[in-house]
């Protein structure tokens, strides 16, 4: 492999994954070099010409003046890899360290906002098949600037968390690192929590609620009213310190309530009792790592008024299709259709001012729109998330068949909508921009719905340890809306709404796009696989953009 990793394709940069470090690459040299060169577009293709080009887009105040860093790519691409190198770059470049009086404090900022990666990366990533450190969430990271142009702050978006992955993993696959790092490489994680005002307080609780996470994944159960496994249960009990009583009548009995009648206890089945046991390990690992992007933004988003323009940096979860597809793919490759689109109309834009500033003839290229699979998805009062919404807003139980035979009523006029005649699952097949992709449906509704036992919030909100107690003392155990009614806000309007706000921001900044590209699918260092390398561009990067530039 010739030891060249970037190259630029019309306004996309392509980043190769090297696999390994390549030293010198990214050092403060060729910071230098790239921060100081009069045409930074003409010296080599690298990561930082992209970080250059946005950062004198602010200098020179060119409209949209925030600018967004888009780096897309499959899983193991090198996403992460990229958004730390340009975080890196600017927390050099445009560090304010050096104007500053108080030089503790300003340097204090540019570490701070660098120590937010090894927290986020070690409760939001993973090791999986394709990557040994996944991020199993989308983020968004805001980087402040003030009129000078140096690094004041920052602030993290995040995105649906793949919270299952607590309670259970696929075959080969490992928990978040979190849970590996408590028994060793822990201390870059617990320096990093230090650095952003996470106190050995704080810490203790965060642990011993990781701990009582991990006792309960050892929680089984045999017959309803079976005390064989009392040593787990109670260290979980004892590790989040809640009456461990009533941690077991919370896992084993569903209290139902019907208006103001006193509440009947039904035992809950062996399979019942297990959904809650996970059901309670995600929602608190879900809050626990809500609160923690909430503490780093606390600590290192600036003042309102002491920044005026940001550079984003986009760091999302590529376009996924496993033999197995479900909410969660379904909702990630909405997001990825979404940003196509952005991208396409962006690029076409560019393209043709190109043309226009060579004088050049040019006429419309035809291209392929995905409007009609986002009209699918996110159609309103017809597509498959409103579908999918009313479904889980009857109170019923969820029928896959049913739900089936509603899709294809409502949405079989849709080109982009299919179904395989021969399949027994319930599914519904989407012409992707990337790919066919066949999403199952039985479980999409109670995913969607995603319901934690009241029983489970009331136990935690008597938790004694602070933190614990801290997560959930606000929250409605039953969910009620103002006049009494259930109010269900589901995961999908959830992810509708989070992603609509980030369009927003993107549509009002000076996008920039990086693609990173898998060499070969082993992740081997150095090697590159041709037909690999094609595949993944074919999916990944929708050649028929690119090819409007016959290259
Ligand atoms: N520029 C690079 N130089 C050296 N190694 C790299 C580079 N980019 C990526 N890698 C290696 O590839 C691995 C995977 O990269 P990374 O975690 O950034 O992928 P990703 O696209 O963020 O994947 P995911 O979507 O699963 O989070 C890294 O852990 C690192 O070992």
């Amino acid at each position: 492999m010739a030891k060249v990793f970037y190259t630029h394709a019309g306004c996309t940069l392509v980043a190769l994954n090297p696999f390994q470090p390549v030293p010198d690459l990214y050092s403060l040299d060729v910071m230098k070099e790239y921060h100081c060169a009069p045409q930074p577009q003409e010296s080599k293709p690298h990561i930082f010409i992209v970080a250059e080009e946005a950062y004198r887009n602010v200098q020179g105040q060119v409209e949209p003046v925030n600018q967004s860093l888009v780096v897309s790519g499959e899983s193991g691409a090198g996403k992460t890899w990229t958004s730390r190198c340009l975080m890196k770059y600017y927390a050099t470049v445009a560090a304010s360290s050096s104007l500053m009086k108080s030089q503790d404090t300003v340097e204090r900022i540019e570490k701070r906002v660098l120590d937010s990666n090894p927290i986020m990366e070690a409760f939001g990533n993973a090791c999986t098949l394709r990557n040994s450190n996944s991020s199993r969430f989308g983020k968004y990271i805001q980087l402040q600037l003030n009129r000078s142009q140096l690094l004041v702050g920052a602030s993290v978006q995040t995105y649906l968390l793949e919270k299952t992955r607590v309670a259970g993993q696929p075959a080969n696959e490992r928990n978040f690192h979190i849970f590996y790092q408590a028994k060793d490489c822990f201390d870059e994680t617990v320096e990093a929590m230090v650095h952003l005002g996470i106190n050995a307080e704080k810490q203790g609780h965060i642990f011993r609620i990781l701990a009582g996470l991990l006792q309960l994944g050892n929680v089984t159960f045999c017959s309803a009213m079976d005390e064989s496994q009392p040593y787990f249960m109670h260290r979980c009990a004892s590790l989040l310190c809640v009456p461990v009583e009533e941690l077991q009548t919370c896992l084993r009995v569903r209290t139902l309530r019907a208006g103001k009648q006193s509440a009947l206890f039904k035992p809950c089945s062996l399979a019942d009792c297990s959904v809650r046991r996970d059901c309670l390990a995600k929602v608190v690992y879900a809050q626990l790592f809500e609160w923690l992007v909430t503490f780093i933004n606390d600590s290192i988003c600036a003042d309102n008024s002491t920044w005026c323009n940001f550079i984003g940096l986009l760091d999302v979860y590529g376009f996924e299709c496993f033999q197995f597809n479900n909410l969660e793919q379904l909702c990630i490759n909405y997001a990825n259709e979404k940003l196509q689109q952005h991208f396409v109309a962006h690029y076409l834009k560019a393209q043709q001012e190109e043309y226009v500033s060579e004088g050049l003839e040019w006429s419309f290229v035809k291209y392929q729109d995905n409007q009609g699979c986002l009209d699918l998805i996110e159609g309103i009062p017809i597509g498959v998330f409103s579908l999918l919404n009313e479904e889980c807003l009857l109170n019923r139980a969820s029928d896959a068949k049913q739900f089936r035979v509603r899709l294809e009523k409502e949405l079989s006029d849709n080109g982009s909508m299919s179904w395989d005649k021969f399949s027994k699952q319930p599914h519904f097949t989407v012409a992707h921009y990337a790919g066919k992709v066949s999403y199952q449906i039985e479980g999409m509704m109670e995913k969607n719905k995603d319901p934690v036992p009241p029983e489970l919030i009331h136990l935690l909100q008597k938790s004694e340890n602070p933190l614990l107690h801290q997560l959930f003392a606000d929250r409605d155990p039953v969910g009620q809306g103002t006049r009494g009614l259930r109010q269900v806000v589901t995961v999908v309007s959830k992810f509708k709404n989070s992603l609509e706000n980030l369009m927003k921001i993107l549509h009002s900044t000076t996008p920039h796009y990086t693609r990173c590209i898998k060499p070969n699918t082993d992740c081997r260092p150095l090697t590159f696989k041709k037909e690999e390398f094609h595949t993944a561009l074919w999916t990944d990067f929708q050649l028929d953009t690119v090819s409007s530039r016959s290259w």
